[in-house]
């Protein structure tokens, strides 16, 4: 496996790993050069001590220890910048190429991943493979190289003292590799017992409200509590194996340098090794181990990056709602044929549903809560594929369409209104983002947001917070309806989008909505049955399947499923408390 796919990185994240490892290798040779300026002037010093010799001139070396520290300078400054320097950037690829990727997948993905998990890819995964990449990757692969090249030197120098002083060093790495397969499965849960936290405390982030109506604050925070204490106690168990691992590795390191002196005693005793030959291999082995200090102390980091990478990759893995980016369709007649279809293939929620929505009218589903309304409309637009059978919109199979393309032809008012911590006037902007403001304010004109945003401290250029937490639910929904107008698309999709409205504000929203309507395919979800009646089309919907179609009239007239349920909402409009 290559670097590339083993942490995730993109070709100029290879490019500068190498660069990386190749400055840090220069870097520690450089610093070896040093020490063979100090074992040169010792041996001289020594010669003159020993044998008399005259003190060696001080200039020479006082030049060489400056150049070194110049050289030094230099190379540690590329290694920085190739090691720490660059990583923002590669960082800042990744979560852009994950995000990019996120935007092509299909909604089937998003069903099985939930957000937490997602956010904390992005983020969490995307950070401990930078800290992995700056701290460790360049360290590692820089230090086997100077070890290979310190190795070749002191082969030639003396081949008896370097296995006594290497042979340590691949024991050690193999021990500490060896040992990454009782340590990857701990780092795994470790990393699982954190994102659990996570989800934890998003999900109380995001049900604080429904929490505290229930009065369920000690139940929850008791359910945090259980999590934190089992991530804490995973992350002492992982930081132990590390310990145990890393620390037995350095160990077995170490022992070459004592066998370098037995060995080198044990040749000077019997004359065929001296003293300064000693002296200068304990000088090289005691750096050797220095470069991969670092990086060992901080290789949990690189076992972890693996499971993230891992986790990264499985967005990559993952195949892409594909399609064509040519998409012309005649007319926007949207048909369903014999459609199937199951959630990420759980249980089957629809089953052989037909029928036609016609460009000019207004098709109503109508049915049952949980009898496949929304699941239709959401097929028609392609956030998820129908299972069996085939949808198309002016002729044309959706399932061939890029999903983005298919999109711009569709403008969609949800039950579950997502707006942006943005001013009104942006959000409704969303719609269409080269519209002029003259456009959108016709637009929130038609959907009745005048009334609440005349009242707000800056008209439409007011902030309405976080998924607009400063607004109301019918609020949310006129500026939604606004954001559908103002896009202007030939389908529009509409799920009870009167839901939130009070009953003056949704005749207004309806006048406007039958108004900017007209002449487009319109599938409308709702429950009311007054909606309903003004449809040109109802499909009925009972488990999944069609139960009956026609005009409203003529469902009425034939006394099924539909003509009881408009029967049942009279008779309960008509209860009072
Ligand atoms: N994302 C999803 N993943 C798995 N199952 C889902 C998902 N969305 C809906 N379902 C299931 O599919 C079935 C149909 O749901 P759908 O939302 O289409 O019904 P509906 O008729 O629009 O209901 P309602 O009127 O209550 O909004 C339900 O049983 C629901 O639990």
């Amino acid at each position: 496996m290559s670097i590339k796919e083993k942490y995730a990185l993109t070709d100029e994240g290879v490019r500068n790993v190498k660069l990386g490892a190749i400055w840090t290798a220069v870097s520690n040779l450089v610093v070896f050069a040093g020490m063979g300026i100090i074992f040169l002037a010792m041996s001289q010093f020594v010669a003159s001590l020993t044998e008399g010799a005259p003190l060696p001139d001080i200039m020479p070396y006082a030049i060489g220890l400056a150049a070194f520290i110049l050289i030094l300078f230099f190379t540690e400054d590329k290694a920085y910048h190739y090691q720490y320097g660059v990583i923002y950037q590669e960082s800042g690829r990744q979560r852009i190429g994950l995000a990019e990727r996120l935007r092509k997948l299909p909604q089937a993905f998003f069903g099985r991943r939930d957000l937490a998990d997602l956010t904390e890819t992005i983020m969490g995964d995307v950070a401990t493979i930078e800290h992995a990449y700056s701290h460790v990757l360049p360290e590692l692969y820089g230090a086997y190289i100077t070890i290979g090249i310190a190795a070749v030197g002191l082969v030639v120098f003396d081949w008896r003292l370097a296995i006594a002083a290497l042979w340590s060093c691949p024991i050690g790495l193999a021990l500490l590799f060896g040992s990454r397969r009782f340590l990857a499965p701990v780092m795994r849960a470790t990393r699982m017992k954190g994102l659990a936290v996570s989800e934890d405390i998003q999900e109380a982030l995001e049900c604080v409200r429904e929490v505290r109506a229930t009065n369920q604050e000690e139940r929850y925070l008791d359910g945090i509590r259980a999590d934190i204490d089992a991530a804490e106690k995973q992350t002492i168990k992982g930081e132990l194996f590390t310990g145990i691992c890393v620390n037995g590795a350095q160990v077995v390191m170490r022992l070459g340098l004592a066998t370098t002196i037995l060995a080198g005693a044990a040749f000077i005793v019997d004359g065929t090794s001296d003293f300064m030959t000693l002296f200068a291999f304990l000088l090289v082995v005691s750096r050797i181990y220095a470069p991969f200090d670092q990086c060992l102390m901080l290789i949990a980091e690189l076992f972890a990056a693996k499971t993230a990478s891992a986790r990264m990759q499985s967005f990559y893995d993952e195949p892409l709602a594909t399609g064509g980016e040519t998409y012309e369709p005649a007319g926007h007649d949207i048909v369903f044929d014999h459609v199937g279809f199951s959630y990420n293939d759980g249980e089957q929620v629809l089953e052989d549903v037909s029928f036609t929505a016609k460009e000019g009218e207004v098709t109503a589903l109508v049915g049952p809560s949980g009898s496949g309304k929304s699941t239709c409309s959401k097929l028609a637009a392609r956030f998820w594929d129908a299972s069996s059978g085939t949808i198309t919109v002016g002729g044309v199979d959706v399932s061939t369409v890029d999903p983005e393309v298919l999109l711009g032809d569709f403008a969609a008012v949800f039950q579950d209104v997502l707006l942006f911590d943005d001013t009104v006037m942006g959000n409704i902007r969303l719609g269409r983002r080269d519209a002029t403001d003259e456009e959108v304010l016709a637009a929130a004109r038609a959907a009745n947001c005048d009334e609440f945003v005349e009242r707000m401290p800056q008209g439409y250029q007011t902030m309405i917070g976080e998924n607009g937490s400063r607004l109301s639910g019918g609020e949310r929904q006129r500026i939604s309806i606004a954001r559908a107008l103002l896009k202007g698309a030939p389908v529009v999709l509409l799920d009870e989008a009167t839901a939130s409205l009070d009953v003056e504000n949704e005749t207004k929203v309806q006048e406007a909505l039958s108004r900017l309507l007209a002449g487009k395919t319109v599938i409308v979800i709702a429950h009311r049955m007054r909606t309903v009646m003004s449809a040109d089309k109802v499909v009925v919907l009972d488990g999944g399947r069609v139960a009956e179609q026609g005009s409203p009239a003529e469902l009425m007239a034939k006394g099924g499923l539909f003509a009881r349920m408009v029967g049942l909402q009279t008779q309960s409009a008509e209860w009072a408390l």
